[in-house]
Order: C-alpha cells, then sequence, then structure tokens
C-alpha cells in the first residue's frame, strides 16, 4: 500500500502519543516541557548523522512507494519524526512512573555511595565500553555484522557519557522508574516493528545483519536498536531531573527558583561539587517525606502534583506540623506536659524568627535558608528528641508568617486540656458549644491553610497584590477549618478512644448526651446525627472557601485543589456511607477515588 510508512505512525505511534499526552496532561508543568523539548532535540540531532548513514550504507532501504518522498540527508520524512515521537512517547512514560518521585531524596547516594552503587555504576561503565569495542569490531569486519556493529559503535557511546554522569542517580531511583520506561516503549515499538518488517514497509539488507529474530520477522538489531535508544531517552531524562534536584534542594547554591530553571542553571548544577552540597539538608527532606508518607496517605499523594522547591516546602511544613502535633499531642502527656513541649516550640520560633515576627513584605525576599546559629542548635538539641529536630531545623521559616505558628501551637494546648480532670476528678471536655470547635479548628488547621498560602505565593508569585493575598489567606483559613471538621467527623472513634471528644458540648446536649456518653459508646445514632451536622458544616465552609482557589497562581491552583478536593473526598464518602470503608475506626476513601478525584481536580482547575 502506498505511504506504508506514514501509515505505521497514523495507526500506531501517534495514538499512543497522543493517549499519554491526554493522560499525563494533568501532571504536566513548565519544566517538563522544556525537558521533553529537549531530549527530543538532543535525540533528533544524534540520531540524524547515524541514521543518514546507515541509509547511505544500504543497511536499510525502503520501497518507493512506502514513503510519501521528502528527505533530509537522504533520510526519509517518516523516519525523522520516528526519532521525535518514539522520544516524546518514551519521556512521556518516564514522566508517568517518575512524577510520584521526589527526586531530590535520591540524591543521597550522590557522596559517599554505598559499594553496590560504586561496583554497578562501574559494571555498567565496563558493560558499555565493551559494546563500544565489539560494535567497533564488528564494523571493521564487514558483513552480516554490519547493522549490529552500528548500533553498538553508536547509542553505548551516548548512554556511557549520561551512566557516567548520572550513574549513582539512576541506580538510586526505585528500579520501576527507569526500566518500565525502558522496557513498555520498547516491546510496543518491536511490535510495531516486526508488523512493518512483515508487511515489507521497510528492510533490513540481508547481507548486513545478523539472520536472528527475537520473534517472527524482528530482527536482532532492529529489538537491539529500540533497546539501546529508549535506554538512552531515560537515563537522558534521568540525568535531566538530577540536575533539578540539586537546584531544587541546595538554597544556598540556588537562592532562586524560576519556574522553569534556565539552561545556565542546568549547567551549573551539572558543574556543582557534591562535596558542596548539605547532604543534612538532603537527610531532612527525606525525613520529611517519611513522615508525610507515614502519616497522611492525603497528603502525601497531593505532594505528588506539586514540583520544584514549593513542593519540597510544603512537605516540611507538614513535617513541622506533624512533629509537633505528635510531640504535644501524644494523648498521654498532661496539661503541663503538654505545655512544656508548646512552649519550647514558642521559645524554638521565637529564636527563629529573632523575637520577633518577621513583617510580611520581607518575608520571601529569598530562598536562602535563614542561618541556624550555634544558640538555637544547642537549644533545639537540649530540649527535643532526635526526631523532631530535622523538622525543626529544616522548617523554611524565611518564607513563613511567625503568627499562624504560634497559633498552631495554641490549638496543640487546647487539645492538652482534654486530659485535665477538675477538682472533682470530672475531665473537662474544651470544645464546649461550636465557637470553641471554631477556634480549635482556626488554630490548628486554619493556620496551616495560610501557611500553605505563604508557600505558594512566595513560590509562584511573589510579586501578588495585597487584596488578593489577603482574600487567598482568608480563603486558606476557612478551607483549613473545613478540613478539619472532616478529620473531627472522621475520628470521632479513633478520639473517644483516647478520650477525646470534639463534638461541641452544646451540641451533644441538644441530643440528650454528655461528652462521657459518648466516650462510652461513640458509635450511637444521636452521635452519627451529630457527625452529619459538622460534615454539612464542613462542606459549607469549603463551599465558600473553594471558588477563591481560583485565584491561586496557575502552578500550584490544580495541586493545591487536589489536596483539598482528596481530603474533602473523605467527608463525601461518609456522607454517602455505601462507599464508607472502616478501617480500625477510621474512614478511608478507596484509592481509586482518591486518584479520580486528584485527577479531576488537576484537570479541571
Ligand atoms: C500537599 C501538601 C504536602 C500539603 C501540606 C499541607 C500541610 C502543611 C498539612 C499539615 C497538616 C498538619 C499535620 C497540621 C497539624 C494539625 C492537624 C493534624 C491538622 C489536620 C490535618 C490532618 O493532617 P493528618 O496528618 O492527620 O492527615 P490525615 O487526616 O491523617 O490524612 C488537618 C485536617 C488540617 C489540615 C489543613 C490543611 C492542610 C490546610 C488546608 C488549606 C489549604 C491546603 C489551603 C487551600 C487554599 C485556599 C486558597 C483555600
Amino acid at each position: 500500500m502506498a505511504y506504508e510508512y506514514a501509515w505505521v505512525h497514523v495507526k500506531f505511534t501517534i495514538p499512543l502519543a497522543l493517549l499519554l499526552s491526554v493522560v499525563s496532561y494533568p501532571i504536566l508543568n513548565r519544566v517538563h516541557f522544556f525537558q521533553v523539548g529537549s531530549i527530543v532535540v538532543v535525540a533528533f540531532v544524534a540520531t540524524l548523522p547515524w541514521d543518514a548513514y546507515l541509509i547511505r550504507r544500504g543497511v536499510w532501504t525502503y520501497p518507493p512507494d512506502a514513503v510519501i518522498g521528502p528527505c533530509l540527508l537522504g533520510v526519509p520524512a517518516e523516519e525523522l519524526f520516528f526519532f521525535v515521537v518514539q522520544t516524546y512517547i518514551t519521556s512521556l512514560v518516564y514522566i508517568l512512573f517518575s512524577k510520584p518521585l521526589l527526586h531530590v531524596v535520591y540524591l543521597q547516594n550522590q557522596r559517599n555511595p554505598p559499594r553496590w552503587i560504586k561496583q554497578a555504576k562501574l559494571a555498567g561503565q565496563l558493560l558499555l565500553g565493551a559494546l563500544v569495542l565489539l560494535g567497533e569490531r564488528l564494523v571493521r569486519r564487514g558483513g552480516s555484522g554490519t547493522y549490529l556493529g552500528l548500533i553498538l559503535v553508536w547509542a553505548p557511546v551516548f548512554a556511557l557519557v549520561t551512566w557516567t554522569v548520572a550513574g549513582r542517580f539512576i541506580l538510586s531511583l526505585p528500579w520501576p522508574a527507569t526500566t518500565l520506561p525502558i522496557l513498555l516503549p520498547t516491546v510496543f515499538l518491536w511490535l510495531v516493528d516486526e508488523l512493518a518488517l512483515g508487511r515489507g514497509t521497510w528492510s533490513i539488507e540481508s547481507g548486513t545483519k545478523l539472520g536472528l529474530c527475537l520473534f517472527g520477522a524482528l530482527d536482532i538489531e532492529e529489538a537491539t536498536f529500540f533497546l539501546v535508544t529508549n535506554t538512552l531517552i531515560v537515563f537522558g531524562m534521568a540525568t535531566f531531573d538530577q540536575y533539578l534536584a540539586v537546584i531544587y534542594a541546595f538554597p544556598d547554591l540556588f537562592p532562586t527558583t524560576p519556574r522553569a530553571p534556565t539552561p545556565l542553571m542546568l549547567v551549573q548544577s551539572r558543574l556543582a561539587d557534591p562535596s558542596t552540597y548539605d547532604m543534612e539538608r538532603v537527610d531532612g527532606i527525606i525525613d520529611a517525606v517519611n513522615w508525610l508518607e507515614r502519616k497522611s496517605r492525603s497528603f502525601y499523594m497531593a505532594s505528588a502534583a506539586f514540583s520544584g522547591r514549593l513542593r519540597i516546602d510544603l512537605i516540611l511544613l507538614y513535617s513541622f506540623c506533624r512533629v509537633a502535633d505528635d510531640l504535644v499531642d501524644d494523648h498521654t502527656s498532661s496539661e503541663d506536659e503538654v505545655c512544656a513541649w508548646t512552649s519550647k516550640l514558642g521559645r524554638f520560633l521565637r529564636l527563629r524568627y529573632g523575637q520577633k515576627d518577621i513583617p510580611h513584605d520581607e518575608i520571601g525576599t529569598k530562598d536562602a535558608v535563614l542561618p541556624w546559629p550555634a544558640e538555637i542548635d544547642t537549644y533545639v538539641n537540649g530540649n527535643f528528641p532526635s526526631f523532631a529536630r530535622p523538622a525543626l531545623k529544616y522548617l523554611p521559616t524565611n518564607l513563613l508568617p511567625c503568627g499562624p505558628l504560634l497559633s498552631l501551637l495554641r490549638g496543640f494546648e487546647m487539645d492538652a486540656k482534654f486530659d485535665v480532670s477538675d477538682q472533682k476528678g470530672v475531665t473537662k471536655f474544651p470544645i464546649e458549644n461550636e465557637h470553641a470547635l471554631r477556634r480549635y479548628a482556626e488554630c490548628v488547621a486554619g493556620t496551616v491553610g495560610e501557611l500553605c498560602v505563604s508557600l505558594i505565593i512566595h513560590h509562584c508569585e511573589p510579586d501578588m497584590d495585597e487584596d488578593r493575598m489577603s482574600k487567598l489567606k482568608s480563603a486558606a483559613n476557612t478551607m483549613g477549618i473545613a478540613l478539619q471538621y472532616v478529620n473531627i467527623a472522621r475520628d470521632v472513634e479513633v478520639d473517644a478512644a483516647v478520650g477525646r471528644v470534639y463534638l461541641p458540648t452544646t451540641w451533644l446536649g441538644f441530643e440528650g448526651l454528655t461528652p462521657e456518653m459518648v466516650l462510652k459508646n461513640p458509635s450511637r445514632l444521636a452521635v452519627e446525627r451529630l457527625r452529619w451536622l459538622l460534615l454539612r458544616k464542613a462542606l459549607e465552609l469549603y463551599s465558600g472557601a473553594r471558588p477563591a482557589m481560583q485565584l491561586l497562581p496557575s502552578a500550584a491552583r490544580g495541586p493545591m485543589i487536589a489536596a483539598v478536593e482528596t481530603y474533602m473526598e473523605i467527608g463525601r464518602v461518609m456522607l454517602e456511607r455505601d462507599a464508607f470503608q472502616q478501617n480500625q475506626g477510621r474512614a478511608t476513601v478507596p484509592t481509586a477515588r482518591r486518584l479520580s478525584t486528584a485527577l479531576r481536580a488537576l484537570v479541571l482547575c
């Protein structure tokens, strides 16, 4: 059939490229476009002369009617398009598998890597070097080994370069993040190639190939070509991610990070001496990711939608909030012990902010982290357990107002009052009415919303006007309260098990209940009605704040909406009840529903 080669693209490669574009669109950002575009250009420039040479050597030929006609250096347009579409497909598959990863975490082996990484990197270099030498021998000998030899003197050279530059980083990544983006497109292209060879769309001249087939009509040389070129693409994408990770991880090396790091920054990242990396900061970020992964599926999944230094700072903020909450509120502390923790945290914050709240217009003037003076180091080491120290040290205080952080501690202090029995030995319940509930939620969650917005403004739109900033912070505060109401509604049983009742005492009274009765039986129908009342109030607050999320900078809008929506989904499934899944007393949202909620938020934001 005429134009057979073009039909191969129309039937196979273009549909897959379009499908991958649609699937990955919600998670792509400006950096990805720059990254994929760069890899495509490099692949095109590196492949064109090699391809032209093979055609001129007669290694492969095309029936005259199989190609449309336009050529560049004798390479048909369809072949040129193949360089682009293959690189595009493999790059998108790599992005889909690597987006959940925080690449900064995998810088940990840049200095003093484990023995197996050193050995594996050396083995890879030796293997690639041996392949180049083998290719040279095959080319020199000519004949049936020519095609394979020409592949091996070309692709492994580029692979050797990227492997030497990024081998440790690539080996540190979870193996599915690199092997699957290599194998899946390779198998797809093997099948396409098998069909094309079988139909005579293109053919490999018999005098230049070994005559061995991987399967069907797929020559071993063709199979090798797709395997090594997809390996090259993935190595190239991973190398790019390594440079980006260095830029995002070290504010002292890169004080500001534009939304798409410049080529100069990438070169500076490449030339940066790993001995200058603040590896203690990398360890602190790893620690924060572990806290997030361990403590909140909602925010852990949502964090993957963010990118760059904003993602790191949100995780560091989460880590501080989580550690502070766990330090203060471990459900067994007395009020004195709780207040001791909150006063230590308060003193830490005042030391960190230099005894005063940094005026807002000074916050975020630069990314370079505030110095960590010996005085604070001594105080933290002398007053906090080792597990808490990284969260305190790496809280991005240079980008955050101190006020909301101090209010967060006030909220934790309210938790402590649950554990206090008055003179008659009667446990007090501080959430006496709806006002106390709102005040508590505002302290522990409304403040967190404001802090998230501070980070978003700094990283995405530092010159935002005051009016819009004020609207965003007010809405974030309200949204935080909504999420906290969902949290309370979800955890009624869990909280009762540790002597906590966050449903207002006045609400309980309307149902003829007391907090003590709720502690005895938190699953009674009357409590269910109050849980529903709280969820409906959460949805009211959410509805009031949700429109303001459209004011968020575009780079963070989708991810932030995804974070909020996946959390609010907990409340929605509770209201639906049929999708409600009790799991050790806590409602959980089925992962598929959580994912679809996040994707819908990212697409429709
Ligand atoms: C994507 C990402 C990593 C975001 C980080 C968000 C963040 C810093 C969360 C900190 C939450 C936290 C541990 C606060 C301490 C007090 C507390 C426990 C609050 C409750 C959170 C639940 O956290 P948990 O770890 O228990 O999670 P699970 O329930 O186990 O899943 C709260 C429910 C409050 C959380 C409140 C927020 C995160 C603020 C929400 C507001 C925004 C995201 C701003 C939205 C912006 C606009 C303009 C409306």
